[in-house]
């Protein structure tokens, strides 16, 4: 599904990622963790083909990110913010008009699923910053993507929430498409991933199948991260 080969993208002089290749699978929901500043933006951003590449390549279903991937492919970033003046029904109409794989019926019940009470006519600009990011992310999971890109899709959640978050997204994922969460709240997501990439200024420094860190080593993936951070 996704093929990464030898990328790498430069801010000028700085290398936000290096020479990073990787290969996930289709059905595969795969996190990737690092701290702040490691490149997890750039590389959702590039994958999404918001940001070109010189070096390497990346691949979605055997395709450069293009028009056409961007038709399967949901990006949830803290750039894809909602215009303050929408109400939550005017996003949703533009969704149904932007995106042939929106899905209005798997929108309103995300919302209830999540037990989120938010009126239709309410503006954006009214919203916490919480429902604001819940209201973004029901957005992007209710397209039938191939490929889901979310970048800190947990942001400005209590605990609580997150709990909910994690289970619609349990409740949500399919066979035939492929998650990637880029976050720094690993406990809580522990239980979503089937694979895990660590990535430290810009390098990838770890990739582990987490059944094999569960069951093989009895180690969590947030002990894991912190002993390959050091
Ligand atoms: N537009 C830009 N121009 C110059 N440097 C940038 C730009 N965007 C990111 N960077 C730098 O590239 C590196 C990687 O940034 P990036 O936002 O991809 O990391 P991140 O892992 O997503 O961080 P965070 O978790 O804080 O969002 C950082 O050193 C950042 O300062």
């Amino acid at each position: 599904m996704l093929d990464i080969k030898k990328l790498s993208i430069s801010y000028g002089k700085h290398k936000a990622l290096d020479n990073i290749t990787f290969h996930i699978d289709k059905g595969e929901v795969v996190g990737l963790l690092g701290l702040s500043g490691s490149g997890k933006t750039t590389f959702m951003n590039t994958v999404a083909g918001l940001i070109p590449y010189n070096h390497g390549e990346v691949l979605i279903n055997g395709q450069s990110p293009n028009e056409k991937t961007k038709g399967y492919v949901s990006l949830l970033t803290e750039n894809n913010a909602i215009p303050k003046w929408m109400s939550v029904e005017d996003i949703r109409s533009f969704y149904i008009d932007m995106y042939n794989d929106f899905n209005e019926n798997k929108f309103d019940s995300i919302l209830q699923e999540i037990n989120i009470d938010i009126p239709y006519s309410k503006k954006i600009k009214n919203l916490s910053k919480g429902m604001t990011q819940l209201l973004r992310l029901s957005l992007s999971i209710a397209r039938e993507a191939k490929l889901y890109l979310l970048d800190e899709p947990l942001g400005g959640m209590d605990t609580i929430i997150r709990n909910k978050v994690i289970d619609m997204l349990i409740n949500n994922i399919n066979d035939n498409s492929t998650m990637l969460i880029a976050t720094h709240i690993i406990p809580e997501v522990e239980k979503l991933l089937d694979k895990v990439i660590f990535i430290k200024q810009g390098q990838l420094i770890g990739f582990y199948d987490c059944e094999e860190l569960r069951i093989d080593k009895r180690q969590s993936i947030e002990k894991t991260f912190i002993e390959v951070m050091k």
